[in-house]
């Protein structure tokens, strides 16, 4: 068994975030649009820092215009993640992106989407699930028809709902509605908090949202008080450890809370989040945490079983997926 064919489940990805630079610069050809200045000469995506990584990030994105261009990117970021060993993947789906929030666009993408989904569970034995997301500096107001879209479409695939972007602006007070109306819908609820906004981030999240995860939450590391929280009403982090180095968080794999989180009884779980953006893979988060925790295989299924145990799929899949975890 390598860190390759580890089976892994992988909760935390931005699906425009793990869009391959050579599939976003051949949409860009195809489509006349410059996009030069987002990359650097040896043809990675360059940015400074984390509000200049969200820029890149939509000029990016601004390159998706149609469905079928969203059933290319699903197909192309599940064959990445099945390589490496991925068997169960949530990523983030945005309305603001797929149709500006328009329900009816927004079920021609979804489409899109699921039949790349379906194709890539025939071919490489990946699967994958939805949770629609709601970007914070675009702000409450496109939240709204986001959630809606979200609820339309709840069922078998989009399985949950979440809000992603710039933690340091809006306050999670502001999203009360949509994350209300993605509960009533019986949508299961993530938030991004705790990587920019501090340990007040998760308080406030927790208190106004009430999601059941939260999307990094590394910021807890710092607050006895809160990681004692997260511990006993087992709310799951979603930690991207690559991720919160590549935009300078912490400095290294071994400065990162993962390990003190897992130790302190806390639920986590190792993604990517934007894996060619943060030149990583689910392979390499695995090394290197391996190798910074001196972790071995029984603590990576330790970690996937708390993943399996967050993750937000219907008891089915999760049987189907915990038999292919077993069978390691
Ligand atoms: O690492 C991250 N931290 C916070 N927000 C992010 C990150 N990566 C992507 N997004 C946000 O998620 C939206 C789409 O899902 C992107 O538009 C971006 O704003």
């Amino acid at each position: 068994m390598t860190w390759t064919s580890l089976p892994k489940l992988e909760l935390h990805l931005h699906l425009e975030g793990a869009a391959p630079p050579a599939l976003i610069r051949d949409l860009a050809r195809e489509k006349h649009i410059d996009l030069s200045g987002i990359f650097t000469e040896t043809g990675a995506y360059a940015f400074r820092d984390f509000p200049h990584f969200l820029k890149v990030y939509e000029a990016a994105t601004s390159v998706l215009t149609t469905p079928r261009d969203y059933g290319r990117l699903t197909a192309a970021v599940l064959e990445n993640c099945a390589e490496h060993g991925a068997i169960y993947v949530e990523s983030f789906l945005s309305p603001d992106f797929c149709g500006g929030g328009d329900l009816h666009a927004w079920r021609d993408y979804l489409a899109e989407i699921e039949d790349a989904s379906r194709e890539a569970e025939k071919t490489h034995g990946i699967i994958h699930r939805g949770i629609v997301t709601c970007i914070r500096h675009f702000g409450p107001d496109a939240a709204k028809p986001a959630a809606l879209c979200a609820a339309e479409t709840a069922g078998p695939f989009i399985r949950g709902f979440g809000m992603g972007g710039n933690e340091t602006l809006g306050h999670p007070r502001d999203f009360t509605w949509a994350f209300d109306c993605a509960r009533e819908a019986g949508l299961h609820l993530t938030c991004h908090a705790g990587e920019w906004g501090g340990a007040q981030g998760i308080r406030d999240t927790l208190h106004h949202l009430a999601p059941a995860r939260i999307g990094h939450g590394v910021a807890a590391h710092a607050d006895p008080a809160l990681i004692a929280q997260l511990a006993e009403t087992a709310i799951h982090l979603e930690t991207c450890p690559g991720s919160n180095i590549a935009l300078g968080l912490f400095p290294s794999f071994a400065a990162h809370p993962l390990a003190k989180l897992r130790q302190a009884g806390v639920n986590v779980s190792i993604s990517t989040d934007d894996p060619p953006f943060f030149h990583t893979t689910l392979t390499r988060e695995y090394e290197e945490t391996a190798r910074a925790f001196d972790w071995d295989e029984e603590d990576f299924a330790a970690i996937n079983r708390m993943a399996l145990a967050a993750a937000f799929c219907d008891d089915d899949t999760a049987a189907r997926v915990k038999e292919r975890l077993e069978a390691r």
